[in-house]
């Protein structure tokens, strides 16, 4: 029987994949997803869908090799299987190339994606302005595909959704006994987070069916992600910027460093053009807090604040998630689990 009412304000990436750990490991939970914005409407749904990361400074190496590994491997099991096409989720490979030869040649993350290698003299030759790459096959995983596919699985384990803007977590007290915040940058507002911030990205789609690889510059500014449909080609990082609409500049911008890497881009026709605000902290916050709400002592479970990097640690985060809501009903009175 379900007897524990958790609720998970948030429909993004982060959001869904903690709800479907929750309500798919916990049959004692009754899960209900809440969220102003869903599919196709989030910042997940414009990301290129990477996996790929850059290291937060002050969470343990070994913290973040695992939500990566486990994200990576989750994914995976994905893009190999019959599901691959109504999740979005696809092996992808290219190469990552840098101007100036990096400190850290070997990234964090290099064991956990498939074949990765320097690039060789010869493969370089054709970026001329860059002195050093990377070769690998890493996994893209396309969000407007991927979040109906979560919600179905979420669904199917019974969990239920709800279209609505939570402007206080007051508001649940009285109708969950767990919380768990995976609202992104909503969390500067709902929680009054002070060190959550957007940093802009612009993004164009463009049709070059004839290109199979990715290109990424090691700066994370200008990148080609080849995708089912499109290409998408980035990117601009602006820190601090809350505009939404799309900057003309910006596109220019795009396009010249783009066809710089890759000449036929060129030729290539624009289909789309998005802005999104990647919730950006220092380090992501994933723990734990008991909350006072309406006189009443409720867990809150926070899951916010991967920057660029969400779709890449979802799942490894969500894990993590998991573990921070098991062990809040071990710590509940028993008469709130029967
Ligand atoms: C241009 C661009 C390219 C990117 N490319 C990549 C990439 O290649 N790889 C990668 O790993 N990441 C990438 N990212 C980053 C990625 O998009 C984010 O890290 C990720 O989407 C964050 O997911 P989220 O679920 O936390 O947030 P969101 O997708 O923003 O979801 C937040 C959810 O919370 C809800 N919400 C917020 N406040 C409230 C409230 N008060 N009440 C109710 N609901 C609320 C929203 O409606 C929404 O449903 C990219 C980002 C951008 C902008
Ligand atoms: O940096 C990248 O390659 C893609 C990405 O994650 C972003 O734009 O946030």
């Amino acid at each position: 029987m379900k007897t524990v009412r958790v609720a998970v304000v948030g429909a993004g990436v982060i959001g869904f994949s903690t709800a479907v750990c929750i309500a798919e490991a916990l049959p004692s939970c009754s899960v209900t997803l809440l969220a102003d914005k869903f599919s196709p409407d989030t910042t997940s749904d414009g990301a290129a869908g990477i996996l790929f990361a850059a290291k937060f400074p002050d969470i343990p190496l070994e913290r973040q090799r695992r939500w990566f590994k486990d994200s990576f491997d989750h994914l995976l099991a994905i893009a190999q299987s019959q599901h691959s096409p109504e999740a979005g989720v696809m092996l992808s490979s290219g190469w990552q190339i840098f101007k100036e030869v990096p400190a850290d040649k070997k990234p964090f993350w290099s064991e956990f994606v498939i074949g990765f290698r320097s690039m060789t003299d010869r493969e370089l030759k054709r970026f001329p302005d860059h002195k050093f790459g990377q070769a690998f096959t890493t996994i893209k995983c396309e969000c407007t595909s991927y979040l109906p596919w979560l919600e179905k699985r979420f669904r199917k384990a019974g969990g239920q959704l709800q279209q609505r803007r939570v402007t206080s977590l007051d508001e649940l007290s009285s109708s969950y006994d767990i919380i768990v915040n995976c609202s992104g940058l909503g969390s500067k507002m709902l929680v009054g987070d002070n060190q959550v911030y957007p940093v802009r990205g612009q993004v164009l789609k463009v049709e070059a069916p004839w290109l199979q690889h990715f290109i990424r510059d090691g700066d994370g500014k200008t990148y080609i992600y080849p995708g089912v449909h499109s290409v998408t080609l980035g990117g601009t990082r602006q820190e601090g910027d809350w505009r939404l609409q799309v900057d003309e500049g910006d596109t220019e911008s795009i396009l010249e460093r783009c066809s710089r890497l890759e000449p036929s881009l060129r030729e290539a026709k624009v289909l789309s053009k998005w802005v999104g605000l990647r919730p950006s902290r220092r380090n992501p916050r994933v723990e734990r807090e008991v909350v006072q709400l309406q006189g009443r002592r409720v867990p809150v479970v926070h899951n916010y604040g991967h920057g660029g990097w969400g779709v890449t640690l979802a799942w490894g985060t969500a894990l993590v998630a998991l573990g921070l809501v098991r062990n809040c009903l071990r710590e509940m009175p028993p008469q709130a689990k029967l």
